[in-house]
C-alpha cells in the first residue's frame, strides 16, 4: 500500500509511526528501494510522535529510530522528514507549528499507526480529545510498563511526550492499522468492535474514511466477527482476479 502510493505519486505525504510494529514495513521499503529503485527523492514524511526532553541523537528517540530504521537507507530528503520537536521551548507553539507544517504540505495521504496495547494510536492516551490536535500528552502507566523494556527501566522512560491529536490522523486521506501479536487482541477488538470512545482512541478511526487494518492471527483472535472479514479477504481475492463464482453458476 505504501509502495503502491509512491510509485503512483511520487509527491506525496506519508505519515509514519515508530514502535516494533512497523519494522517489517520499513525493512520491506528499504529492501524495495535498494533492489527495485523504489524512489523517495520527492517524499515528504511526519511523525506521529516524540518523547519530551530527548534530543534526536538518543537512542530512544524516535527521530533516532526513524534515521536507523528507515530514512538512512532511502533517498528521502531529511529536510522533508519531519518528527515533532521533543525538546521545544514552547509546545503549545511547536503543536500548532507541526499542523501547519502539515497542512502546508497539502495534509496527509497515508497514515501508518500502530497500537498501544490500552488502544491509543500515536500517544493519544485513553480519555484523549477525540477532536484533539498535536500537543502535550502524559504517557499512560501502561504505556511506559510497555515502553521500559527500551529504557531499561520503567523510572528512566519520559513521563510526556508530544503528539499529532487524534482530530489530526483522522484528517489523513488514508490510514493502515498494523498490529501484531497476542498483546494487542484486547485493544483491536476494543477499536474494530467496541464503541467509539476517547477510552479507546484507536475506535475514533471507525469514522475514517478509509482504514485498512493488517493483524496477524494472534492480534485478530478477540475479533468476533473473525469469519465475516475472512469473506471479506475473499470477495476482494475475487474481485481482482475478475471471477464471481455466484455468475459463473448462473
Ligand atoms: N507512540 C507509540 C505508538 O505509535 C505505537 O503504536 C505503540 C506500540 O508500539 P509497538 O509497535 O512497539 O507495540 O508504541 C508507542 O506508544
Amino acid at each position: 500500500m505504501v509502495a503502491r502510493l509512491v510509485r503512483q505519486k511520487p509527491v506525496c505525504t506519508l505519515g509514519l509511526a515508530t514502535g516494533g510494529t512497523p519494522l517489517k514495513l520499513y525493512g520491506e521499503l528499504i529492501r524495495m528501494h535498494q533492489e527495485e529503485g523504489l524512489d523517495f527523492s520527492r517524499v515528504t514524511t511526519f511523525n506521529l510522535d516524540e518523547y519530551v526532553g530527548l534530543p534526536p541523537s538518543h537512542e530512544q528517540s524516535y527521530r533516532y529510530f526513524m534515521q536507523k530504521n528507515l530514512f538512512d537507507h532511502i533517498n528521502v530528503d531529511v529536510r522533508n522528514t519531519n518528527v515533532p520537536d521533543g525538546r521545544a521551548l514552547d509546545f503549545e507553539k511547536s503543536g500548532e507549528r507541526y499542523e501547519q507544517l502539515i497542512a502546508d504540505a497539502g495534509g496527509i495521504e497515508l497514515q501508518v499507526l500502530g497500537i498501544g496495547t490500552d488502544g491509543h494510536i500515536a500517544f493519544n492516551e485513553p480519555g484523549s480529545s477525540l477532536g484533539s490536535r498535536t500537543r502535550l500528552k502524559t504517557l499512560a502507566p501502561e504505556t511506559v510498563r510497555d515502553n521500559a523494556r527500551f529504557f531499561g527501566s520503567e523510572k528512566a522512560v519520559p513521563k510526556l511526550a508530544i503528539t499529532m491529536g487524534v482530530g489530526t490522523i483522522l484528517e489523513s486521506r488514508r490510514c493502515l492499522l498494523l498490529a501484531f501479536g497476542e498483546n494487542k487482541a484486547d485493544a483491536i477488538a476494543a477499536t474494530v468492535e467496541g464503541p467509539v470512545t476517547a477510552q479507546v482512541t484507536a475506535s475514533a478511526l471507525q469514522l475514517h474514511r478509509e482504514v485498512v487494518i493488517v493483524l496477524d492471527e494472534a492480534a485478530a483472535s478477540k475479533l468476533a466477527r473473525r469469519e465475516y472479514y475472512e469473506e471479506v479477504e475473499n470477495a476482494h481475492r475475487m474481485l481482482e482476479t475478475g471471477k464471481l463464482p455466484w455468475i459463473e453458476e448462473a
